[in-house]
Protein backbone atom coordinates (compact mmCIF):
# COMPACT_ATOMS: atom_id res chain seq x y z
CA UNK A 1 0.00 0.00 0.00
CA UNK A 2 1.56 3.34 -0.87
CA UNK A 3 1.53 6.31 0.86
CA UNK A 4 -1.03 7.78 -1.87
CA UNK A 5 -3.75 4.75 -1.28
CA UNK A 6 -5.12 6.82 1.36
CA UNK A 7 -7.79 9.61 1.02
CA UNK A 8 -9.29 11.65 4.12
CA UNK A 9 -12.60 10.26 3.43
CA UNK A 10 -11.69 6.82 3.76
CA UNK A 11 -9.57 6.90 6.72
CA UNK A 12 -10.74 6.27 10.34
CA UNK A 13 -8.53 7.20 13.17
CA UNK A 14 -8.69 5.69 16.37
CA UNK A 15 -7.30 7.13 19.91
CA UNK A 16 -7.24 4.31 22.19
CA UNK A 17 -6.59 7.15 25.12
CA UNK A 18 -9.03 8.35 27.62
CA UNK A 19 -6.25 11.99 27.67
CA UNK A 20 -7.79 14.89 26.91
CA UNK A 21 -4.73 16.46 26.34
CA UNK A 22 -3.88 14.08 23.67
CA UNK A 23 -7.16 14.47 21.61
CA UNK A 24 -6.95 18.25 22.16
CA UNK A 25 -3.60 18.12 20.62
CA UNK A 26 -4.92 15.67 17.37
CA UNK A 27 -7.79 18.06 16.85
CA UNK A 28 -5.67 20.92 16.96
CA UNK A 29 -3.59 19.30 14.37
CA UNK A 30 -6.70 19.23 12.26
CA UNK A 31 -7.57 15.58 12.56
CA UNK A 32 -10.86 14.23 14.57
CA UNK A 33 -10.21 10.80 16.01
CA UNK A 34 -12.45 7.89 17.22
CA UNK A 35 -11.94 7.87 21.13
CA UNK A 36 -11.92 4.65 22.18
CA UNK A 37 -10.60 4.13 26.25
CA UNK A 38 -8.80 0.83 27.05
CA UNK A 39 -9.08 0.65 30.49
CA UNK A 40 -5.71 -1.24 30.89
CA UNK A 41 -4.34 -1.48 34.35
CA UNK A 42 -1.20 -0.20 33.97
CA UNK A 43 -0.30 -1.18 38.15
CA UNK A 44 1.06 -4.60 37.78
CA UNK A 45 3.34 -3.46 34.22
CA UNK A 46 6.80 -3.24 35.14
CA UNK A 47 9.92 -2.71 32.67
CA UNK A 48 13.70 -2.42 32.94
CA UNK A 49 13.53 1.17 31.83
CA UNK A 50 11.35 4.18 31.90
CA UNK A 51 11.29 4.33 27.64
CA UNK A 52 10.66 0.22 27.78
CA UNK A 53 7.86 0.99 30.41
CA UNK A 54 6.02 3.50 28.37
CA UNK A 55 6.05 1.44 25.32
CA UNK A 56 5.05 -1.67 26.72
CA UNK A 57 1.77 0.22 28.38
CA UNK A 58 1.31 1.97 24.81
CA UNK A 59 1.41 -1.41 23.43
CA UNK A 60 -0.84 -3.22 25.58
CA UNK A 61 -3.67 -0.39 25.40
CA UNK A 62 -3.22 -0.14 21.57
CA UNK A 63 -3.53 -3.74 21.14
CA UNK A 64 -6.81 -3.82 23.91
CA UNK A 65 -8.81 -1.56 21.68
CA UNK A 66 -7.80 -3.00 18.08
CA UNK A 67 -9.31 -6.56 20.01
CA UNK A 68 -12.59 -4.80 19.78
CA UNK A 69 -12.76 -2.77 16.55
CA UNK A 70 -15.04 -3.93 13.80
CA UNK A 71 -13.23 -3.07 10.73
CA UNK A 72 -14.83 -2.14 7.75
CA UNK A 73 -13.60 -1.43 4.22
CA UNK A 74 -11.72 2.08 5.55
CA UNK A 75 -7.90 2.16 6.29
CA UNK A 76 -8.08 2.03 10.03
CA UNK A 77 -5.35 3.30 11.77
CA UNK A 78 -5.22 3.24 15.56
CA UNK A 79 -2.76 4.79 17.98
CA UNK A 80 -2.23 3.97 21.81
CA UNK A 81 -0.03 6.13 24.06
CA UNK A 82 1.75 6.34 27.17
CA UNK A 83 3.33 8.82 29.01
CA UNK A 84 5.91 9.13 32.27
CA UNK A 85 9.41 11.10 33.57
CA UNK A 86 12.36 9.61 34.07
CA UNK A 87 14.13 11.25 37.35
CA UNK A 88 17.17 9.49 38.48
CA UNK A 89 16.57 6.48 36.40
CA UNK A 90 13.04 5.58 37.68
CA UNK A 91 9.78 6.14 36.09
CA UNK A 92 6.81 8.39 37.19
CA UNK A 93 3.54 8.65 36.45
CA UNK A 94 0.60 10.26 38.30
CA UNK A 95 1.32 11.15 41.43
CA UNK A 96 -2.56 10.90 42.47
CA UNK A 97 -2.14 12.22 46.12
CA UNK A 98 -0.85 15.75 47.22
CA UNK A 99 2.05 14.43 48.91
CA UNK A 100 3.48 12.47 46.40
CA UNK A 101 3.27 15.15 44.22
CA UNK A 102 5.18 17.95 47.14
CA UNK A 103 7.44 14.99 47.36
CA UNK A 104 8.18 14.26 43.51
CA UNK A 105 8.54 18.15 42.88
CA UNK A 106 11.01 18.54 45.83
CA UNK A 107 12.89 15.76 43.73
CA UNK A 108 12.50 17.75 40.24
CA UNK A 109 12.61 21.62 40.61
CA UNK A 110 15.90 23.16 39.67
CA UNK A 111 16.75 19.59 37.79
CA UNK A 112 16.11 17.90 34.34
CA UNK A 113 13.57 14.65 33.60
CA UNK A 114 13.31 13.02 30.95
CA UNK A 115 9.37 12.49 29.62
CA UNK A 116 9.05 9.56 27.41
CA UNK A 117 5.87 9.17 25.49
CA UNK A 118 5.23 5.22 24.41
CA UNK A 119 3.37 5.31 20.81
CA UNK A 120 1.92 2.06 19.13
CA UNK A 121 0.60 2.32 16.26
CA UNK A 122 -1.85 -0.04 13.92
CA UNK A 123 -2.87 0.06 10.78
CA UNK A 124 -5.46 -1.76 8.90
CA UNK A 125 -5.93 -1.85 5.32
CA UNK A 126 -6.34 -4.04 2.65
CA UNK A 127 -6.45 -7.01 4.78
CA UNK A 128 -3.30 -5.71 6.23
CA UNK A 129 -2.16 -5.09 9.70
CA UNK A 130 0.92 -2.94 9.82
CA UNK A 131 2.65 -2.02 13.20
CA UNK A 132 4.86 0.31 14.76
CA UNK A 133 6.04 1.47 17.53
CA UNK A 134 7.87 4.85 18.72
CA UNK A 135 9.37 6.50 21.86
CA UNK A 136 9.47 10.01 21.90
CA UNK A 137 11.55 11.25 24.23
CA UNK A 138 11.94 14.98 25.44
CA UNK A 139 14.62 16.51 28.10
CA UNK A 140 12.60 18.96 30.58
CA UNK A 141 14.41 21.55 32.56
CA UNK A 142 12.30 22.11 35.67
CA UNK A 143 12.45 25.59 37.22
CA UNK A 144 13.74 26.06 41.06
CA UNK A 145 10.68 26.46 42.85
CA UNK A 146 10.32 27.28 46.28
CA UNK A 147 8.42 25.78 48.67
CA UNK A 148 5.44 28.25 48.37
CA UNK A 149 5.35 27.31 44.74
CA UNK A 150 5.08 23.48 45.16
CA UNK A 151 2.55 23.60 47.52
CA UNK A 152 0.22 26.72 45.58
CA UNK A 153 0.70 24.53 42.15
CA UNK A 154 -0.39 20.99 43.96
CA UNK A 155 -2.84 22.82 45.39
CA UNK A 156 -4.76 23.51 42.40
CA UNK A 157 -4.81 19.81 41.64
CA UNK A 158 -3.67 19.73 38.20
CA UNK A 159 -0.25 17.86 38.77
CA UNK A 160 -2.05 15.04 40.22
CA UNK A 161 -3.28 13.28 37.27
CA UNK A 162 -0.73 14.20 35.10
CA UNK A 163 2.40 11.86 34.24
CA UNK A 164 5.06 13.60 36.35
CA UNK A 165 3.27 15.86 38.20
CA UNK A 166 3.51 18.54 35.84
CA UNK A 167 2.24 20.22 32.71
CA UNK A 168 4.02 22.34 29.95
CA UNK A 169 0.69 23.73 28.27
CA UNK A 170 -1.25 24.08 31.33
CA UNK A 171 -0.79 25.80 34.80
CA UNK A 172 2.93 24.13 35.05
CA UNK A 173 3.96 25.64 32.02
CA UNK A 174 5.93 28.81 34.21
CA UNK A 175 7.77 25.74 35.83
CA UNK A 176 9.25 24.63 32.56
CA UNK A 177 12.53 26.53 32.02
CA UNK A 178 12.98 24.90 28.41
CA UNK A 179 12.70 21.73 26.75
CA UNK A 180 15.44 19.51 24.55
CA UNK A 181 12.97 18.04 21.86
CA UNK A 182 9.56 17.87 20.65
CA UNK A 183 6.83 19.76 22.90
CA UNK A 184 3.90 17.67 22.54
CA UNK A 185 5.78 14.57 23.10
CA UNK A 186 5.33 15.96 26.45
CA UNK A 187 1.71 16.76 26.23
CA UNK A 188 0.81 13.43 25.73
CA UNK A 189 1.99 12.77 21.80
CA UNK A 190 4.06 13.66 19.54
CA UNK A 191 2.86 14.72 16.09
CA UNK A 192 6.15 14.63 14.06
CA UNK A 193 7.14 11.39 15.40
CA UNK A 194 3.35 10.30 14.40
CA UNK A 195 3.90 11.87 11.16
CA UNK A 196 7.06 10.21 10.79
CA UNK A 197 5.79 6.30 11.83
CA UNK A 198 2.56 6.61 9.99
CA UNK A 199 4.50 7.55 6.77
CA UNK A 200 6.18 4.31 6.87
CA UNK A 201 3.38 2.57 7.05
CA UNK A 202 1.45 4.57 3.82
CA UNK A 203 -0.70 6.90 5.78
CA UNK A 204 0.17 10.50 4.56
CA UNK A 205 -0.11 13.17 7.60
CA UNK A 206 -2.15 15.26 4.77
CA UNK A 207 -4.80 12.65 4.35
CA UNK A 208 -5.72 12.55 8.02
CA UNK A 209 -6.80 16.10 7.76
CA UNK A 210 -10.49 16.06 8.08
CA UNK A 211 -12.65 18.69 5.53
CA UNK A 212 -14.04 20.31 8.87
CA UNK A 213 -10.41 21.35 9.71
CA UNK A 214 -11.22 25.28 10.53
N1 LIG B 1 -2.02 18.76 29.18
C1 LIG B 1 -0.94 18.02 29.55
N2 LIG B 1 -1.12 16.73 29.92
C2 LIG B 1 0.01 16.03 30.24
C3 LIG B 1 1.29 16.60 30.25
N3 LIG B 1 2.17 15.62 30.63
C4 LIG B 1 1.44 14.49 30.84
N4 LIG B 1 0.15 14.74 30.59
C5 LIG B 1 -0.98 13.81 30.66
O1 LIG B 1 -0.74 12.85 31.67
C6 LIG B 1 -1.41 11.66 31.30
C7 LIG B 1 -0.41 10.52 31.40
O2 LIG B 1 -1.12 9.35 31.71
P1 LIG B 1 -1.27 8.15 30.64
O3 LIG B 1 -1.44 6.90 31.41
O4 LIG B 1 -0.21 8.22 29.61
O5 LIG B 1 -2.64 8.47 29.88
P2 LIG B 1 -4.10 8.60 30.52
O6 LIG B 1 -4.47 10.06 30.58
O7 LIG B 1 -4.19 7.84 31.80
O8 LIG B 1 -5.04 7.95 29.43
P3 LIG B 1 -4.86 6.48 28.78
O9 LIG B 1 -4.06 6.67 27.53
O10 LIG B 1 -6.29 6.05 28.50
O11 LIG B 1 -4.16 5.63 29.80
C8 LIG B 1 -1.91 11.83 29.87
O12 LIG B 1 -3.28 12.17 29.86
C9 LIG B 1 -1.08 12.99 29.38
O13 LIG B 1 -1.73 13.74 28.35
C10 LIG B 1 1.42 17.97 29.86
O14 LIG B 1 2.51 18.56 29.84
N5 LIG B 1 0.28 18.62 29.52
Amino acid sequence: MSATDVVADRVRLVLASASPARLATLRAAGLDPEVVVSGVDESGVTAEQPAALVAELARLKAEAVDATLVLDDRVTVLVGCDSMLELDGQAYGKPHDPASAVERWGRMRGRSGVLHTGHHVLVHARGERLVRAEVGSTTVHFADLDDDEVAAYVATGEPLEVAGSFTVDGLGGAFVERIEGDHHNVVGISLPLLRTVLRSLGVRWSDLWTTSTP
